[in-house]
């Protein structure tokens, strides 16, 4: 039986220097005979000689291009059907460029779910190898911080897409198996330490290396090895502080994370007026909450530059019959090892990660957000709330 063919994926925002890097991969392949699919959402300026020196026959079908523009909804299916057709092709790797606006889970379930989509299982062919991300260096502040959305900058995958960029950039950079900081040219050294530490912190698994214009040996990046659904879901700086792995200060740079966690209800108000004053230095956060007049449900909230989300996480097992939380914590050792006697597992655990923060300041504002003593004797899930439903 054929050997499953490694596939490394390419994503990064509009521009970041995936083609370039494809290109300079395709140079610098050696013996191996690389497949190649690219999408068609934006200019393709792919060499197709470099493809064909690669023993490929027929560069039509070595070059596939994606028919359907998108790359997060329906074109999973096309990437199913056309890696499908790849796979089949005298090919020892597949490159896998996607668009800048997709999101890296989407396209990495397509070949591990192990199952037939569309009469394909493409995990019984293909085996994904690596995720790598391109950071564009010169411009990663500006897009982060700009508040805009696919859709103020047209370019938005479907009508109304009214993802922020900057959450695009986090899902990016937290699903990665390797992190090329590209462009670094653009910025003198310190700027570009910087921009690194902060990347480990959001991700501290990741492989990271900074480069011009994609230059890196390929054994960086192709046949690495590196990927698992699990550890891609578990690698962001956020997981792994909220599991107490506490990631190392980089205190040269000022980045640095920290949780806040406590076992009172925020009072909705004073919890609303906070997040609208949203302290500055704080990159990214994220974390679940406790919202006195919601005593059912979890709350989640997801920062990422100027992108603030509350949704909700799902409901507390204290809102559950006192049976079916006796079989939970019975069957959750670790539930029941937080379980507090009154508000059983309700808390609140929030991750902050950021530059220069002033965590006694957070912490502070967050306890004065807290239900006072007075309060809480009272009937709590009765106070005026002004956040918005959850999500
Ligand atoms: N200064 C500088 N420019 C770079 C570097 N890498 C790529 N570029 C340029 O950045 C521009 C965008 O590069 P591409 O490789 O097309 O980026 P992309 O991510 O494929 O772009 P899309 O397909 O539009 O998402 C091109 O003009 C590249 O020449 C670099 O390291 N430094």
């Amino acid at each position: 039986m054929k050997q499953k063919i490694p596939v490394t994926v390419l994503s990064g925002y509009l521009g970041a220097g995936k083609t370039t890097l494809l290109n300079h991969l395709l140079s610098n392949k050696q013996n191996l005979k690389i497949g190649v699919l690219v999408n068609d959402m934006s200019e393709i300026n792919i060499d197709a000689q470099l493809v064909e020196q690669g023993g490929l026959k027929r560069t039509d079908e070595k070059l596939i291009q994606l028919e359907n523009g998108c790359i997060c909804c329906t074109l999973r299916e096309d990437l199913i059907v056309e890696i499908d057709k790849l796979a089949d092709l005298d090919i020892d790797y597949i490159l896998v460029e996607s668009t800048g606006i997709s999101e890296p889970i989407p396209v990495a379930q397509s070949f591990t779910l192990q199952e037939d989509v569309l009469g394909i299982d493409l995990s019984a062919k293909t085996r994904l190898d690596t995720m790598v991300t391109v950071v564009d260096a010169g411009s990663f502040w500006h897009d982060y911080q700009s508040g805009e959305t696919l859709l103020d900058r047209q370019q938005e995958a479907v009508e109304e897409d009214e993802r922020e960029i900057s959450d695009l950039l986090l899902d990016q950079i937290e699903f990665a198996d390797v992190i090329l900081l590209n462009k670094i040219d653009q910025l003198v050294q310190e700027e570009v330490n910087q921009l690194y530490s902060l990347l480990h912190t959001l991700n501290p698994d990741a492989a990271i290396h900074q480069t011009t214009y994609g230059k890196i040996s390929p054994d960086l990046v192709l046949d690495t090895n590196t990927f698992s659904f699990e550890k891609a879901s578990q690698s962001a700086g956020w997981v792994k502080e909220l599991n107490h792995e506490h990631i190392p200060e980089t205190e040269e740079y000022g980045i640095a994370s920290f949780v806040y966690r406590n076992r009172r209800p925020f009072h909705p108000e004073r919890w609303m007026n906070w997040l609208e004053q949203w302290p500055k230095e704080v990159v990214r956060s994220k974390g679940f909450f406790w919202l006195a007049s919601r005593p059912n449900t979890s709350g989640l909230l997801s920062q990422a530059g100027q992108s603030l989300t509350l949704e909700a996480a799902g409901p507390w097992v204290a809102a559950y019959s006192e049976e079916d939380q006796k079989q939970l914590r019975a069957e959750d050792s670790e539930l029941d090892s937080r379980w507090h006697p009154v508000f059983g597992d309700r808390m609140t655990e929030i991750v902050f990660i950021g530059i220069k923060m002033n965590e006694e300041k957070i912490m502070h504002e967050l306890d004065l957000c807290l239900l006072t003593d007075e309060e809480i004797k009272q009937d709590f899930t009765a106070l005026e709330d002004p956040l918005p439903a959850f999500v």
